[in-house]
């Protein structure tokens, strides 16, 4: 059986993820020329590499068309629901930190905390016509947080695909979800993350996709074992 392991292609975690598997002996070649997109493993002839951006290496992992990737946290619970059962995080890789984040304008100075944020919620539709407005592109982080774990309701979602921190101030939402990692970008757009607002702590993951053919093969725990072994 071909093991196929999905490493970024390019972006923020590419080098990161290579100095992995060299640490972990699993020397990486390209197939073809430096551009390929295809790579092997010296001493490895049944792995094959595929190199993808983190968010469809994400997209792979879940719908099970690579066996391992090398991707955020974040990238996975946002987009698979029950993701758990559908891949396993082997190893936290210890690069790529981010946190998802609930962040408010500094300026709101009575709302710090998620409880504040309930209230504010509950009041928005009276004093203000409308529903609180949350731009993101986590929306399943955002629904699950809001409404599942703090049972608010009443709020809008509006998609963000870029320049998330500005939505407060060219009022195309009130508040933001989104990833943050020295948190510069917050601070020039004058947000505050809430006290208890972090959603989820992401970093860089070593990702199984829980297919019945793993069972029994042994590059597959030797994958694992090494990666573990060079951390
Ligand atoms: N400062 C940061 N901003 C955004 N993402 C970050 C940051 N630090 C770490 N990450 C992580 O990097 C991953 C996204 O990486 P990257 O932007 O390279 O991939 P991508 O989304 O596939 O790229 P592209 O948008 O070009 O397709 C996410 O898992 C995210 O949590
Ligand atoms: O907390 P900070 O260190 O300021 O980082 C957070 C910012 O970095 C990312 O944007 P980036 O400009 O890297 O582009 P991207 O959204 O395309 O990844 C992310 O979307 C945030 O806007």
């Amino acid at each position: 059986m071909t093991i196929t392991i999905a490493l970024p292609s390019k972006g923020r975690m590419k080098e990161d993820a290579s100095a992995i598997f060299e640490r972990a002996g699993m020397t990486i070649s390209a197939v073809g020329n430096d551009r390929s997109y295809r790579g092997r493993v010296e001493g490895w002839d049944d792995v094959e590499i595929a190199f993808l951006s983190a968010s469809e290496i994400s997209r792979e992992i879940g719908n099970g068309t690579v066996d391992f990737g090398v991707t955020g946290e974040d990238l996975m619970r946002e987009g698979f629901a029950e993701v758990d059962k559908r891949v396993e995080f082997c190893a936290r890789l210890g690069f790529g930190h981010a946190d998802v984040v609930v962040a408010v304008p500094e300026i709101w100075l009575d709302v710090d905390t998620m409880a504040d944020l309930v209230d504010v919620a509950a009041d928005f539709r009276a004093r203000h016509g409308r529903r609180l407005a949350i731009a993101t592109k986590y929306w399943r982080l955002t629904q699950q947080f809001f409404s599942s774990q703090h049972g608010i309701q009443l709020y809008r979602i509006v998609e963000s695909l870029g320049a998330t921190e500005g939505a407060p101030a060219s009022g195309s939402a009130d508040i933001i979800v989104d990833i943050t990692s020295t948190g510069s970008t917050l601070r020039a757009n004058h947000l505050k993350v809430l006290q208890d607002g972090v959603i989820l702590h992401s970093q860089a993951c070593l990702v199984r996709a829980r297919k019945e053919n793993h069972a029994g093969e042994p590059a597959v725990q030797a994958i694992i074992d090494a990666v573990r072994a060079a951390l």
